[in-house]
Order: C-alpha cells, then structure tokens, then sequence
C-alpha cells in the first residue's frame, strides 16, 4: 500500500518551474530519501505533501488524501519537521513538547520524547537559549510527539555533532521499526546510506535517478577498485569481476594490503549531479 502516490507534480515560482513533473511512489513503513543540489525541488515537493503549499499541476495522495484538502484529522497522522527553527522561544524545551502533545489524540509521553531526542539535560532550559543543534532536535520532538503514521524530515540532522546525528539515526530506526513511513531530504549521503530503503536523487525539478542506496546509478554492478601491494609496489586495477582477479593474482605474488572498492553512494550521487549540469 502506498502511503504516497504523486504523478506529474508541477510548481513554478514566477513561471520558473521548481518541481518539472515529478512521480513518486512511497510504500508504508518505508524510509525513502530525497537527496540533490541546493534548489532542486526538495522542499518544493515536500512541502506540497505535507500541505504547505499548493501545486500547479499533477496527482498528490498522501495517506489516502490530498494535502491540498487537508482536514484536522489527515494533520494528526501527519509528523513535520521543518527546515526552518521552531518558534518557542519563551518556552522551555518541556514545556514546548507537552504543549504540541496536547494537540493529538494519543501522544507519545513528553519526557520519553525528550528521551529520545537526547534533550533531558536541556528539559528546564527556554527553546530561545538552546544551541543550533539542540533547537533542531527539539523541532524533531515536536515532529515526532503526535506519534505520526508519516514523518516528513526536512534536512533533520543539520548543525547536529556526530553523535547527535547517530543518536537521530537510531532515533530514526526506532520509528521505522514501528511502522512509521519517513521521507526524509538530506545533503548527507552516508545518512540516506544509513537510514533510507530508498533513495531518490531530484535535480532541476526532475527524480533522475532511483532505488536502494546500495544499487543507484547503477552502483552494485559498476566496476570494483582493486588495490594493492605487490613485489613492484602499490597496484591499482579497475575490473567488474574483482573476485576472479584476486584469485589469479594470488596464484603468483602475496596480495598485502587488498582493498576493493565499489563506487561510494557520493561517487554515484555526483556522476547523476553531474550529468545533469
Ligand atoms: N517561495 C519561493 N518563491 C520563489 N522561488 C522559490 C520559492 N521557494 C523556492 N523557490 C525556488 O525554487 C527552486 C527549488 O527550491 P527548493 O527550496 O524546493 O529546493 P531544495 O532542493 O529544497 O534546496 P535546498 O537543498 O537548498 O534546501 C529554487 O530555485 C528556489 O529558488
């Protein structure tokens, strides 16, 4: 069942087209990324699911309704997080959470929420005091709060340190392992690696590439980097049966220091960039 169904999606700002028709099909449960360039369309087409903006043209089902006709009750199976701060800034970070917790029918309790976010030192602390990191990660606890079917992410882990960001991810992990349907923008590849069972890259308004992370662009089949040591010094071959190369070139030399590298999830995202500038 698709928790989101989008064909032909159109939306141009002053008669330049910012989404240029694009299709998308998210399943229920799954976490599914929208990666690309600043300005290709992202929050474009992730704030017209969530409802925040209207398109000019093409099909939009998000949970069985159309965002565009959005009643109280599609709002409250809905989590957002958007790119811009929350403005709380006079409340503290408890008070914030059990605030938006009153808006939903069956909340998530406010202090697991804080929990999760890693925010229980800062409890006590106003919105207005926290640091740039700590204010995103109460705008995902507000995201989060409602208990939502569906959590749209809009670039969630910026400004957060590294274990900020992998306390999101298993933050993440424990949503989708409840059967919470994310779509999530990011300019962090090793986060879409990480998180998405699917990847979509948008450039100038248009999907140019998709699928899982570990097979975009063609990336599970493209040819393998081998490098190593031999008698004569660093080697280095390129080949797309890396197996059958190692076994022939140890029948005649130690192999020290092997390593064989497919293309990285960047090296990919880059190339589909790239052919589209
Ligand atoms: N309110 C607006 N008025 C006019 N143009 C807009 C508006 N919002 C976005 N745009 C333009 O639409 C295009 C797509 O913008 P969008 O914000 O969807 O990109 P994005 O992929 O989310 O970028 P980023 O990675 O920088 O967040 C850009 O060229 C942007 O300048």
């Amino acid at each position: 069942m698709s928790a989101i169904r989008v064909r032909g999606l159109r939306k141009a700002y002053g008669g330049v087209a910012a989404v240029d028709g694009v299709d998308l099909d998210i399943a229920v449960g799954e976490v599914f990324a929208l990666l690309g360039p600043n300005g290709a369309g992202k929050s474009t087409t992730v704030e017209i699911l969530e409802g925040h903006r209207k398109r000019d043209a093409g099909e939009v089902e998000v949970l069985g309704g159309d965002p565009g006709r959005a009643s109280a009750a599609w709002r409250g199976r809905i989590g957002i997080v958007l790119q811009s701060a929350t403005d709380a800034a006079e409340l503290t970070v408890r008070e914030a959470v059990r605030h938006f917790a009153g808006y939903y029918p069956d909340p998530r309790d406010p202090d697991e929420v804080i929990e999760l976010v890693g925010l229980t030192g800062k409890a006590g602390a106003r919105a207005g005091r926290l640091s740039g990191g700590q204010r995103r990660r109460l705008d995902v606890a507000l995201g989060i709060i409602g208990r939502p079917e569906l959590v749209f992410l809009d670039e969630p882990t910026t400004g957060f340190d590294p274990e900020a960001r992998r306390q999101f991810w298993s933050l993440i992990r424990l949503l989708a392992g409840e059967g919470t349907t994310i779509l999530l923008t990011t300019h962090y590849l090793d986060e879409a690696e990480a998180l998405a069972d699917r990847v979509a890259v948008i450039a100038g308004g248009r999907i140019v590439a998709e699928g899982s992370p570990k097979t975009l662009g063609g990336r599970a089949t493209a040819e393998a980097t081998v490098r190593w040591v031999g008698a004569d010094g660093p080697q280095v071959r390129r080949t797309a049966d890396p197996q059958n190369l190692i076994v022939e070139l140890s029948r005649h030399e130690e192999l020290a220091e092997l390593t064989v590298a497919r293309p990285t999830l960047e090296d990919v995202y880059l190339d589909l960039i790239g052919e589209r500038a």
